[in-house]
Formats: C-alpha cells, sequence, structure tokens
C-alpha cells in the first residue's frame, strides 16, 4: 500500500532563538522536517500551517512533492509573500526529507550529486569601529573562513546593521522593535574606508563581502560600488530595495562591484529580471523563505541560464533544517557561489541535531538518508517561545527607512 501523511506537527520554540518547525509523520513511520522560520512574524506562519494547511495534508501521498506544490501555492489563491512561501517551504523540505529517507538516500543524491568537494562558507566579522572589526575579521580568519562579510558602527549615529552584541549576530533582540537612526551621508563617507582599512591589514588572499541591507537609493548605490572598486568585494549585498528589479539597471551602468539580492524575496518572479538581465551576480533566496528545495531549485536553474551564481541567506533565524536543506542544494547545483553561514546559539544544537559539518571554511551535507536532522521536542519545550521584532530604522528627520 502507499504510505500516506498520517500526522503534521507545528513546534515553537526559542532555543537560543526563536524557530518554528515542521514535522510530517507517514503511515510507514517515517518523519520528515521543515523550517518555518519567518523572523519578527513567526507565528503568522505557524498559524497559516497549524490552521489552513495540516487539514489539507492528512491522508495525501508524501511522494507526489511537486503535486503537493501546486496544490498548496494555487490552491490558496492568494499568491506569493513570505508567510505562504514559508509555510510551502516547510511542508516541501519535509517532503524531500521523507523521499530521501523512504529511498535511503541523502537528499543530495536525489538533487543530481555532488557537484564539488564542499560548501564555501562566509561568516559575519562586525565591530563598533575599525579596530574591533579589524580584530573580529582575523578571529573568523584564524576559524578558518576564507570568505567574510564584514560590517562596522557608523560613528555617531547609534544604531546599524550588523553588528554583533553578544556571541552571534541576532538582530531580533528586544520584545518591540528597537528603532535605529540612519544617516546616509555618514555611512557613505565611512563604510568604503573601513573596507579599505581590512584590505590594507589583511590583504585580498581571502573574500571580502558587504550588506548594504536595502538602505540607499540606486544612485547612492552606484556611488557605493564605485568607491569600494579598490576594495574588490565577493559582492555588495542589498545595496538598494529590489521591488523595483529594474532600478538594478543604473547600478550597473556605473559599477563593476559585483551585487548579491534575494534574501527577502519568496518566489521565482521576485528576482526573474534582476536574473534574466544579468542584473545581479548572486541569487540569495532561500530553502525556508522560497518555497522550498522544489521552487528553490528552479530560481537557481534560471540562474545557470544567466550566469548568475547562488549565495543564500544563511543568519542564524534559518534553522538547522533549512541550513541542511541549503547545504544539500548547495553541493548539487552547477552554479553554486556561496553560502552564507553563520552558527546557531549553543542552545539551538540542544534541539536540533544536525549532520551538517564545517571544516576548513567549508561545510559538507550529510550522507545520511534525507536531510540528516533531528528534532528534539522534549528538549524545545526547556525553551518555550519569546516574542522578538527585528529592528526599525529612521532617518535623522525621524522618517521610516529601510533596515
Ligand atoms: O545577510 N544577512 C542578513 O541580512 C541577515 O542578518 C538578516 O538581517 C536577518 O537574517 C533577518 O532576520
Ligand atoms: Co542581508
Amino acid at each position: 500500500p502507499v504510505s500516506r501523511i498520517e500526522s503534521v506537527e507545528v513546534f515553537v520554540a526559542s532555543p537560543g532563538r526563536t524557530f518554528v518547525t515542521l514535522r510530517i509523520t507517514t503511515t510507514d513511520g517515517v518523519t520528515g522536517l521543515g523550517d518555518a522560520t519567518l523572523n519578527g512574524r513567526e507565528l503568522a506562519v505557524a498559524s497559516y500551517l497549524r490552521d489552513h494547511v495540516v487539514p489539507l495534508l492528512i491522508g495525501r501521498d508524501p511522494s507526489r512533492i511537486e503535486d503537493m506544490w501546486q496544490y498548496l501555492y494555487k490552491g490558496a489563491y492568494w499568491r506569493r509573500g513570505p508567510v505562504t512561501m514559508t509555510a510551502i517551504a516547510a511542508v516541501d523540505t519535509a517532503l524531500w526529507d521523507i523521499l530521501g529517507k523512504t529511498a535511503g538516500l541523502p537528499v543530495h543524491k536525489l538533487l543530481g550529486g555532488r557537484s564539488r568537494d564542499g560548501v564555501l562558507v562566509y561568516s559575519h566579522a562586525s565591530g563598533t569601529d575599525v579596530p574591533s572589526l579589524l580584530d573580529d575579521v582575523q578571529r573568523y580568519l584564524e576559524l578558518g573562513y576564507k570568505a567574510v562579510r564584514a560590517q562596522a558602527a557608523v560613528p555617531d549615529v547609534g544604531g546599524t546593521y550588523g553588528v554583533r552584541k553578544g556571541k552571534v549576530y541576532e538582530p531580533a533582540a528586544t520584545e518591540l522593535p528597537d528603532e535605529q537612526p540612519w544617516d546616509t551621508e555618514a555611512y557613505l563617507d565611512f563604510a568604503p574606508r573601513y573596507l579599505e582599512a581590512v584590505r590594507e591589514r589583511f590583504g585580498f588572499g581571502f573574500h571580502l563581502l558587504h550588506d548594504v541591507h536595502h538602505r540607499l537609493t540606486p544612485n547612492e548605490a552606484a556611488r557605493f560600488g564605485r568607491s569600494v572598486e579598490a576594495s574588490r568585494l565577493f559582492w555588495m549585498e542589498d545595496p538598494t530595495p529590489a521591488e523595483n528589479q529594474e532600478s538594478f539597471r543604473l547600478i550597473r551602468q556605473h559599477t563593476t562591484t559585483p551585487i548579491a539580492v534575494g534574501e527577502v524575496m519568496n518566489s521565482i518572479w521576485d528576482v526573474q529580471h534582476l536574473i534574466t538581465e544579468q542584473l545581479i551576480d548572486y541569487v540569495r533566496t532561500t530553502v525556508v523563505h522560497a518555497g522550498g528545495i522544489t521552487h528553490l531549485r528552479r530560481i537557481f536553474d534560471l540562474a545557470a541560464l544567466h550566469q548568475v551564481r547562488t549565495g543564500s541567506h544563511g543568519a542564524t533565524d534559518l534553522s538547522p533544517v533549512s541550513m541542511a536543506a541549503a547545504v544539500h542544494l548547495d553541493i548539487a547545483v552547477p552554479n553554486f557561489g556561496i553560502q552564507e553561514h553563520m552558527g546557531h546559539p549553543d542552545e539551538t544544537a540542544e534541539v536540533f541535531r544536525t549532520g551538517v559539518t564545517f571544516a576548513d571554511g567549508m561545510l559538507y551535507p550529510s550522507d545520511e538518508p534525507g536531510l540528516g536532522v533531528e528534532y528534539d521536542e522534549k528538549a524545545a519545550e526547556r525553551f518555550p517561545y519569546q516574542r522578538r521584532y527585528l529592528p526599525v530604522a529612521r532617518r535623522l528627520d525621524g522618517s521610516v527607512h529601510d533596515w
């Protein structure tokens, strides 16, 4: 008899930070995991799954992954958006996990097998000033990273994106959104100088990345891209918001600094023109926020046609489940570029057991059947949900800006 979906659970817990995890169990007792975390709006996804999707899953054939994707995407009538696509992603990822376990194969073998030995990763160096940033870059180089992102606080401007406070960079840290001031001119003057300082100190033997985090206009982004060309960035990320994909044409006319976009995008249509017009060099969409493995591989295949490489988001608000799925995809696709990897807080490992390993600046997927991740819901009870918000940025005149 065909195995069927028998039960579906949605777990919300905060081991070090909040994660929403979907677990599907079949009539054969095979389980699959999916990440449904959406930083700052996570309960909306938990409800979308529990209240609207779970009733549709019971009794269905877990091996019909494409059919399930089409059923959940078209069947909702209301299309796209981060909540919908994260919910679909969680179901899709769990079904790939089940397929792997049923076939006795790790997910990367279901995707065509390894195309490379390991998955190049980058981590987050940051500082409240240039000296502390340089110390942090040194620390990650000594940990063996071959690629490092550098972010420093803009002097006299208070909050800025990407500056770590604790052991790992965790922006969703407050019960209500922390309102942080932003000054574009101060940033445009300061950031190119600290990126230069990193190259001055450490040279060009590693990849240097920087995240603008949506804070510039297209013309300001063009100016920024030109001002950092001598620092030879691996990429400048999210230089301007990408709702108007064509606005990147302006940036491309002025600078060769590579561009990465996509972590806040959740469908192929959101990045379609960025890819087909080669307005970006790396696409950053993820398993958890862009419709799961099924949809993300479509985005990556479109990107491959246009010589755009992958550079998926991998911050700590992506759980070990989506990170494992990401590494299975990253090791298999032909146009892999780089994978963001920060390392979760210690408590996270008390709830998630992952087979992903890190060595000499690369991640490696497990070879066990499926994704190679387990979720301990008993342990998770020790970490009840804590509501946290991402910050909000305001310009010096008090108006809301892109954080
Ligand atoms: O490139 N990485 C990033 O931009 C992240 O730090 C995002 O701000 C957070 O994951 C949002 O939850
Ligand atoms: Co980013």
